[in-house]
């Protein structure tokens, strides 16, 4: 189930719907997520300097985000040729839930973090439209995610990210500094290996196509 009903938090303007998916759902996401894996397997991305991310990824929908020594950018292949595979029903289904939006997202960016694993204070920029919001799911692991304003100096609000958790980066929150700190590595059994998954749904291309109607 996911839940409609959940009053959400607020996290420095961004929006926070503890526990809207239920076990069931999230196992269901997962099980959905072994499929992408198995046609788009997670690579570990390196940054534009040459260093290797801790956290590893993939994606689905029509275009998937990749970096390496060119730099950051969103790509119609996995780095192997293929192209990503379709986003699973039921991230769009949080998607319509909590998004606002009049479209479906072209990219859900999938990271998995194992023990140890985090990701740097950061903006989600490489965006057509920062207008669409970005809808992050969390499953498995618990972690702790820092928000701050849109300048990366300044103060941050920090809180745990559980399995199930729903939140949404939109209006003044769109392009604020976030990132995850660290993770309480073996708080959940959802992930046969422990570790944690996040999806971030994002719309990328401006110009829509008959796949991304609502
Ligand atoms: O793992 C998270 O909760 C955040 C991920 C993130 O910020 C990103 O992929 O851009
Ligand atoms: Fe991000």
């Amino acid at each position: 189930m996911i839940a409609h009903d959940i009053p959400p938090m607020d996290l420095a303007g961004a929006r926070l719907f503890k526990g809207m998916l239920d076990r069931p759902t999230q196992e269901a996401l997962v099980s959905a997520l072994r499929d992408v894996v198995s046609v788009a397997p997670f690579f570990h991305p390196e940054t534009r300097w040459g260093k290797q991310m801790s956290v590893r990824m993939t994606s689905a929908g029509r275009l998937g985000w990749v970096s390496d020594r060119r730099g950051y950018r969103y790509e119609p292949r996995h780095p192997t040729g293929a192209p990503w595979p379709e986003i699973p029903d039921l991230a769009l289904e949080v998607w319509r839930a909590v998004s606002g939006a009049d479209r479906l997202p072209d990219c859900c960016l999938v990271n998995y973090y194992g023990d140890g694993a985090r990701m740097g204070l950061h903006q989600d920029r490489d965006e057509g439209d920062f207008s669409f919001p970005v809808v992050s799911i969390s499953l498995g692991d618990d972690a702790l995610f820092r928000i701050g304003g849109i300048k990366r100096q300044g103060s941050t609000q920090s809180a745990w990210l559980g399995s199930g958790d729903v939140l949404v980066l939109d209006g003044p929150s769109r392009l604020a500094y976030h990132g995850i700190d660290r993770l309480r590595f073996g708080s959940s059994d959802l992930l046969r290996d422990r570790g944690r998954i996040n999806l971030t749904l994002r719309v990328v291309e401006i110009a829509p196509t008959a796949s991304d109607e609502v």
